[in-house]
């Protein structure tokens, strides 16, 4: 099952260690702000069909992969950084963790920091416009599928994006959804 917490207040150490406050999150918690998630076999995805059924349904096209640790990232430092700027995109954030692990850092409703720990075998999917961000941690590797709903965009949009069409339509779904 997929761990997630509220973040520590400690904002001086390193990102990469688990800044972990004793209030823990379900995943109920992380449904109502719009982040999906499921536990897949990274090992037999391919031929055990259960990523196929989920691409089928959501409509995840586009597949591609990316390894992030020095040797194998073109422009690490740069990446690392840009990665962990909170930001949004305009369309969903999709990840299968094939193997290593890292964190997704994402803002609760009320913009709160939820660390969700993401190790193999993990797909999580972070809604368009939500407020997150990415950092690797201790074991500086992670090597993960990156779906997407037709043509890629990558794009990060920091924060403030708040007049961003997808930003106001994840707003008001939340609306919606705490109502
Ligand atoms: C787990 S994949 C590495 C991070 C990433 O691709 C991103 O933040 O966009
Ligand atoms: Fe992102």
């Amino acid at each position: 099952m997929v761990r997630a917490w509220y973040m520590d207040d400690d904002e001086e150490s390193d990102q990469r260690l688990p800044h972990m406050s004793p209030q823990l999150v379900d995943l109920k918690d992380l449904e109502k702000i719009g982040v999906l998630y499921w536990k897949l076999d990274a090992d037999n995805y391919k031929t055990d069909g259960k990523l196929k059924k989920i691409r089928e349904e959501r409509g995840y096209t586009y597949e591609d992969n990316i390894t992030c640790c020095p040797e194998k990232l073109p422009n690490y430092e740069q990446k690392i950084k840009t990665f962990y700027e909170e930001h949004l995109h305009t369309d969903e954030e999709i990840r299968f963790i094939l193997d290593g692990s890292g964190y997704f850092d994402v803002r609760d409703a009320n913009d709160r920091w939820i660390r969700i720990e993401v190790i193999k075998g993990d797909l999580i999917v972070l809604p368009a416009g939500i407020y997150h961000r990415f950092t690797l941690d201790k074991n500086d590797y992670i090597h993960a599928l990156r779906l997407f709903v037709g043509e890629p965009v990558w794009t990060p949009y920091n924060r403030p994006a708040d007049d961003m069409q997808p930003r106001i339509d994840y707003v008001r779904s939340l609306q919606t959804a705490t109502a």
